[in-house]
């Protein structure tokens, strides 16, 4: 592993290693993939503006989440079906996470459960991502179990009715392979991640999602959600200010600017794009944070200049866990941590607040000189 030494390295080194279905599923995005790629090409497009002569000997990378310290502004976002990367698919993510004290996000379509994580990294600052089931009191029950085994945050996912097409997943027919289950359900719902239709839509994602997830929810459900929580709620997957205002009006404590991976509706923008407006109209409301093409301490730092507060990544995780299980992951974090700490010593900045808005702009604005 020690010849992996940047994030793209460890993707490069998992795709040869994956089986097909998996790296398929893990890799793609909606369509023909243009917002994948511009998750990417978006932060490219960004420029620093180092300025020097200020004392930076020593460096904190640490900031506060939801009012948790943690050793950096980045976390893990809520991938499915992890074991499908390693055997020790999510437990060994979250003691990745715990390891090096930043949150782990646990998803509701995982193959270890809740109490498992929980048991297996007691002490990682874990948040756990809900989808909504048509069946409220398998929801409830849920949200329940996360509470009492110590997660600290719901995060809604909101952008996921049900899914975009991926088309590398029809391609596949993806199912879930018959040795793993969905670890949070039992009986049929643990297991029945197959294709039941035939042609265009075949992918047992969408099979499961569009009879299991609840496409109806509306903003009230919000409310509901608040009554039957002591958890903080954040909403996962706003594009827009006029989405991020309703969520703030309705007292959610933070918002995550996300595409999902660019795996619902190509061309939405990209994530980085879509974060400066959605900082003006709420950031001085609620908590703001970002994912989608973090894959260097540059994105990192792009992103907390232009207001995140915290910075989720979800693939490179998966490959982590794709070259050994929890070391690997603990390799990406510490890549990604060592290249933000480089990049914030390099740019004048000693702890997390000293990156400012004017640190970052966009490439224009050198052709206008
Ligand atoms: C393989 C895969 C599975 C995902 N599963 C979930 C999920 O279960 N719940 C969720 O809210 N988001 C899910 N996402 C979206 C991620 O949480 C996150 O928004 C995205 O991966 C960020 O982009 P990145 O992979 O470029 O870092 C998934 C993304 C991928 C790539
Ligand atoms: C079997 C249900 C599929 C859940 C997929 C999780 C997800 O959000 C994704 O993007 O994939």
């Amino acid at each position: 592993m020690s010849e992996l030494v940047c994030v793209s390295d460890f993707e490069k080194e998992a795709f040869q290693n994956l089986p097909k279905n998996a790296r398929d599923y893990y890799r793609s995005g909606a369509g023909l993939e243009k917002t994948l790629s511009e998750n990417r090409n978006a932060f490219s497009e960004l420029r620093i503006r180092p300025r020097f002569m200020r004392n930076v000997k020593t460096r904190d990378l640490s900031t506060t989440v939801l009012g948790t310290k943690v050793s950096a502004p980045i976390g893990i976002a809520p991938t499915a079906m992890q074991r499908m990367a390693h055997p020790g698919g999510e437990c060994a993510n979250a003691k990745a996470a715990e390891f090096h004290d930043v949150v782990f996000t646990l998803s509701t379509i995982s193959t270890s459960s809740i109490e498992e994580v929980a048991k297996t990294a007691p002490n990682a600052v874990k948040w756990f991502q809900l989808y909504i089931y048509n069946d409220r009191k398998l929801t409830l029950q849920l949200t329940k179990r996360a509470e009492k085994a110590g997660f600290k945050a719901l995060v809604l996912t909101v952008d996921a009715p049900y899914f975009g097409i991926r088309l590398a997943d029809v391609r596949n027919k993806f199912t879930l392979p018959s040795h793993l289950r969905l670890a949070n359900f039992t009986e049929e719902l643990a297991t029945s991640v197959t294709s039941t239709t035939e042609g265009y839509s075949a992918s047992g994602i969408n099979d499961y999602v569009n009879r299991l997830f609840d496409a109806s929810l509306e903003w009230h459900d919000i409310e509901w959600l608040k009554s039957v929580t002591t958890l903080p709620i954040v909403l996962k997957g706003i594009l827009t200010p006029e989405d991020a205002i309703i969520g703030a009006d309705l007292g959610v404590s933070g918002i995550w600017v996300s595409n999902h991976g660019a795996r619902q509706v190509d061309t939405t923008p990209a994530s980085i794009e879509a974060l400066p407006e959605i900082v003006k109209a709420v950031g001085h409301r609620v908590e703001i944070y970002m994912d989608g093409g973090v894959r260097e301490g540059t994105d990192v730092f792009k992103a907390l200049a232009l207001g995140a507060k915290m910075v989720f990544f979800g693939r490179p995780a998966i490959w982590g866990l794709a070259n050994g299980g929890e070391e690997g992951v603990k390799r990406v974090l510490e890549i990604i941590k060592k290249e933000f700490d480089s990049v914030m010593g390099l740019t004048g900045c000693s702890t997390v607040k000293d990156i400012q808005r004017d640190m970052v702009v966009h490439k224009n604005y050198y052709s206008k000189m």
